[in-house]
């Protein structure tokens, strides 16, 4: 073999190719190899898990109701402007009142609206399950002044992540709000603050007089309340007290739905991975730095965003002590002493991307590397190796911006097991990662901490992420030019 090609150099070369974070492990995609022996999983087990990018994921269902003007509809739209997320829909019930045919409009005052034959729950039903087969819906507009929906326009709900069905009567059919799988929440407010509220709206709002507003209460209104709203309070997961004023209850209930749209199926089935809380910024972030048009300077500086966000996340989740320290108030302060005992570990080459984040926060931090040849060695060799002596005795934060086959991941977490890290004292650091790879990491080192800030859809044939980035290394370091 000539000189160069047994030396360093050469390796970082070799290595530097197009980069799948992991190895080529022959097999992989063959459903003879052992899963246990290569750390590699094969295409039956991915697909229990693996989300076909044409399979459509069921929505998550928050079913909201309450008797009339208990701030139903003020508490959706609440939680719809706190989200700001096209991923989150809502749909009212009241959009599917029937319209009334003329026999029924001359007779209005004795039409029942609370009664459960006012709407069109088969109509309301279909269009709920369509949003939950991923399709997009014309929802009716309902006019309360003339009692009619109208002829010529509709609103478009697209297909979405969670659905937010609003409206009296949402529990009164199992099919629908109180369905078991859904969210249940009740906005329950004090009966003589709900009848001003109904005055006031209804004759500003409804087209109607003081006079017929309390006639509808008392002979429909409120004993429809009692019939058919009250006997659902049973379903609720949450009540709602005051309604709209509750604040406390509208950013739990914000903060659940994040909490649904940021969680992936493999956080369920693997609780140490973690994917950081995503915003617009971090979606508008990881545009950037996916798009094959953008410049190397861009790249880099969302990329290194990016990673700060996902370096001081994962630092969130090392051990602290608590720690009291004196304010210039002469009061006392308790907080938490950072975790001392660190290390950094990149895997050569693109996991050194993020080793200036780590030393950005964590000042004069150690910081190792390990490369790993994906070629030779059927896909798995070791090549070089330095880290510090006492690593046993710190926790280590291994960075890596791209998971995919998790190949090198594993022969990288298998090292530092060697030499006395304990599996638990590892948090794995990505920008992106396959669902194949995070499968591959978690089932071997279950203790291990994964942290994130997307999983992406899948690997392909050539084990590549999808949709991806490409190379990262080459990205980062300017050596994609040819
Ligand atoms: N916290 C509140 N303070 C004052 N008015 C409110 C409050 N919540 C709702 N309202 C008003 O009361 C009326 C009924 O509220 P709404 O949210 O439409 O209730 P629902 O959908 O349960 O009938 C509306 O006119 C609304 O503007
Ligand atoms: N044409 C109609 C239709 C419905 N109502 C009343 O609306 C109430 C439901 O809406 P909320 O936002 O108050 O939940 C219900 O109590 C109906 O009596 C109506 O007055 N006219
Ligand atoms: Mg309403």
């Amino acid at each position: 073999m000539p000189e160069e090609t047994t030396g360093i150099d050469y390796v970082m070369e070799a290595a530097s190719g197009p980069h799948f974070s992991g190895l080529r492990v022959d097999g992989l995609l063959s459903t003879t190899s052992s899963p246990r022996a290569s750390g590699a999983v094969t295409p039956t087990s991915f697909s229990t898990l693996i989300s076909d990018p044409t399979a459509h994921k069921q929505p998550f269902v928050i079913g909201v109701s309450g008797g009339t003007a208990s701030g139903k509809t003020t508490v959706c739209d609440m939680i719809i402007q706190q989200l700001h997320d096209q991923r989150v829909v809502l749909v009212n019930q009241d959009s599917f009142y029937r319209g009334l045919t003329p026999e029924e409009s001359k007779r209005v005052h004795e039409y029942n609206f609370d009664h459960p034959d006012a709407f069109d729950t088969e109509q309301l039903l279909e269009c709920v399950g369509e949003l939950k087969s991923g399709k997009s819906v014309h929802v009716p507009i309902y006019d309360f002044k003339t009692h009619q929906r109208s002829s010529e326009s509709f609103r478009q709900v697209n297909a979405s992540d969670v659905i937010i069905l609003e409206g009296i009567l949402v529990f009164h059919d199992q099919r629908l709000g109180a369905n078991p799988g859904h969210f249940v929440a009740l906005t329950d407010s004090d009966a003589d603050v709900r009848l001003a509220r109904r005055i006031r709206r209804d004759t500003v709002e409804r087209g109607r007089d003081i006079n017929s507003v309390l006639e509808q209460y008392a002979k429909f209104v409120k004993p429809a309340f009692e019939d058919f709203v009250l006997p659902s309070k049973k379903y609720a997961d949450v009540i709602i007290p005051r309604g709209g004023d509750n604040h406390v209850a509208i950013d739990l209930i914000v903060q659940h739905i994040h909490t649904k749209l940021g969680q992936h199926n493999l956080c369920k089935i693997y609780p140490n991975v973690y994917v950081i809380q995503s915003t617009f910024q971090i979606r508008g972030m990881h545009t950037l730095i996916r798009d094959r048009e953008i410049s190397k300077h861009d790249f880099v500086f969302y990329s290194d965003r990016l990673i700060r966000l996902v370096v001081e996340h994962g630092l969130g989740h090392l051990p602290f002590t608590e720690k009291q320290v004196i304010t210039p108030t002469d009061s006392v302060y308790t907080g938490v002493d950072f975790c001392k005992k660190l290390c950094g570990v990149s895997i050569v080459r693109s996991g050194e991307s993020m080793e200036n984040a780590l030393r950005a926060c964590c000042k004069g931090i150690k910081i190792g590397k390990i490369l790993i040849h994906r070629d030779g060695d059927n896909g798995k060799q070791l090549i070089y190796e330095k880290l510090p002596k006492d690593i046993s005795e710190r926790h280590v934060l291994l960075l890596d911006p791209v998971l995919a086959t998790g190949n090198s991941a594993n022969q990288a977490i298998e090292l530092l097991i060697q030499k006395g890290v304990p599996e638990s004292h590892i948090i794995f650091l990505n920008l992106i990662s396959a669902p194949e790879g995070i499968q591959c990491v978690c089932k071997r080192f279950p203790s291990l901490k994964i942290v994130t800030s997307e999983i992406d859809v899948a690997l392909n044939e050539e084990f590549r992420v999808i949709p991806g980035m490409g190379e990262f290394g080459d990205h980062y370091f300017g050596t994609d030019d040819d």
